[in-house]
């Protein structure tokens, strides 16, 4: 199994490129479900994720190829051609292992008329049921029935009529699974309470040069004219803003500066917001963001919310980050139940952090010394990358296929500005 070793206490300078979006990527991706004509999809990410879903495509009867970039590029591009689906079942072996797989629920829908797809469970960072995924297909018409595991979902008549729904919370996958379905039904959809997150809008746009009829994209209320058909496109994968938001971190950790490249800010106002309040320098360039920390850190008071308030993907990150903070920082995570699982791991280094419910204290000031970590998820992992970046020694972090779902050659990027961070083998 792989290792990320690292050996603290550089500061990092230089231009870091940001990868395209994951979380935008696996949900262009089944976009292609919904048409017989090739969606070509730029600036994907190369992610175990990517390949994840690539290979469910496939199962459904999707060919993916992978057109002329060199290993050297980040960033691929694909083209994806489901001119016939030969299958309408995700099954259990590649749904537990991705949960972003619920996401082919909406378009296999639409397109065959039938769907079956296993239920995803919960995961490391809480419970996750897909019960508004569900409620929202069923609003625009779907007939679902549960049995061993498995939802399969049916449209009367071969093709959804179109509906209604107001989501009690917000949820991103729930939004993109009912939109994909929308877009190919009889009548219009409206959508009410919808997820406003970047990657929605990343959605929306795709759909829209695929010939969708998609009203109020960004906003909380989404009406979508059903079309009989779609069409192919070429679209690129938007900026990953938790990636931007990540090494952004990295640079105040180290007390350095990072110009990174591709970033959009204007998706990051809440991350970027919250590094200027700790007294981060963050300067808007055009086609990049540069951070550069020059004096000690200010503590912060941070909530997590859905967007444009700040995301729990960005959490574990800035508690790392702000474990060097003059003062005592107070983090509350409102989205996901159980996704402190990063803070046992940060305290065997030194962090000062007390979790009570859902509020975390982080004390900072406190001196960071490597040791031997591991993690549960993704963005946990990353904070513990951010720890080892800083700390006193070497931090060796175990369970690197956390990082390799979300974070493009990490070691790479990393190296290139100067950390000390390699992948090691252990056989
Ligand atoms: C692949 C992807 O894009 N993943 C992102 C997506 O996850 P994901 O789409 O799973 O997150 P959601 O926005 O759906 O979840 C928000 C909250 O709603 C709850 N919920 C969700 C659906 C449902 O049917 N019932 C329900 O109760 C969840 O348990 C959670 O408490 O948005 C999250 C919130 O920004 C991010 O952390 C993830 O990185
Ligand atoms: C929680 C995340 O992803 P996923 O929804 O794919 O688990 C994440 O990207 O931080």
């Amino acid at each position: 199994m792989d290792r990320i070793l690292i050996r603290g206490g550089r500061r990092l300078e230089g231009r870091l490129p940001i990868s395209g979006a994951k979380n935008a990527a696996l949900t262009l991706m089944p976009c292609a479900l919904l048409t017989d004509e090739p969606l070509t999809l730029r600036n994907l990410p190369r992610l175990a994720d990517v390949d994840g879903f690539g290979h469910l495509l496939n199962q459904l009867g999707a060919s993916t190829q992978i057109e002329g970039t060199s290993p050297q590029d980040f960033g691929r591009v694909m083209t994806i051609r489901a001119g016939k689906l030969t299958s309408t079942e995700a099954p259990y072996d590649i749904v537990r292992k991705m949960r972003a797989s619920i996401l082919v629920l909406g378009p296999v829908l639409a397109r065959s008329g039938e769907a079956r797809v296993s239920l995803p469970g919960g995961c490391a960072i809480g419970n996750r049921p897909i019960d508004l995924h569900l409620k929202a297909l069923e609003a625009i018409g779907a007939e679902l029935e549960m049995a061993a595991g498995y939802v399969r979902a049916k449209a009367p008549g071969g093709r959804l009529p179109g509906g209604r729904y107001r989501f009690p919370v917000v949820s991103v996958g729930a939004t993109e699974n009912v939109v994909m379905a929308a877009v190919l039904a009889r009548g219009t959809s409206v959508i009410e309470n919808a997820a406003r997150e970047p990657e929605i809008v990343d959605l929306c746009r795709c759909l829209v040069a695929m010939g969708a009829s998609i009203d109020g994209i960004g906003t909380e209320t989404l009406t979508i004219e059903g079309r009989d058909k779609l069409h192919g496109a070429t679209y690129a994968v938007m900026p990953d803003r938790i990636e931007a938001g990540s090494y952004a971190c990295a640079a105040a950790i180290t007390g350095g500066r990072l110009e990174l490249v591709g970033a959009c800010a204007e998706d990051m106002g809440a991350t970027l917001s919250a590094l200027a309040d700790a007294g981060v320098l963050v300067e808007l360039r055009k086609g990049s963001v540069c951070i550069s920390a020059s004096e000690p850190l200010r503590p912060l008071t941070l909530s997590t919310a859905p967007f444009p308030g700040f995301a729990t993907d960005m959490q574990a990150q800035f508690m790392a980050m702000l474990t060097m903070a003059e003062g005592a920082s107070v983090l509350t995570e409102t989205i996901f139940e159980n996704r402190y699982m990063h803070v046992p791991e940060l305290a065997r280094m030194g962090a000062d952090i007390q979790v009570t419910g859902r509020t975390a204290i982080v004390r900072g000031g406190t001196k960071l010394v490597g040791a031997p970590v591991m993690a549960t998820d993704l963005r946990a992992s990353m904070s513990l990358i951010l720890a080892g970046l800083a700390a006193e020694g070497e931090t060796s972090v175990a369970r690197v296929y956390h990082l390799d779902r979300g974070y493009e050659r990490l070691e790479e990027k990393l190296s290139a500005v100067g950390a000390d961070i390699e992948r090691v083998s252990d056989g």
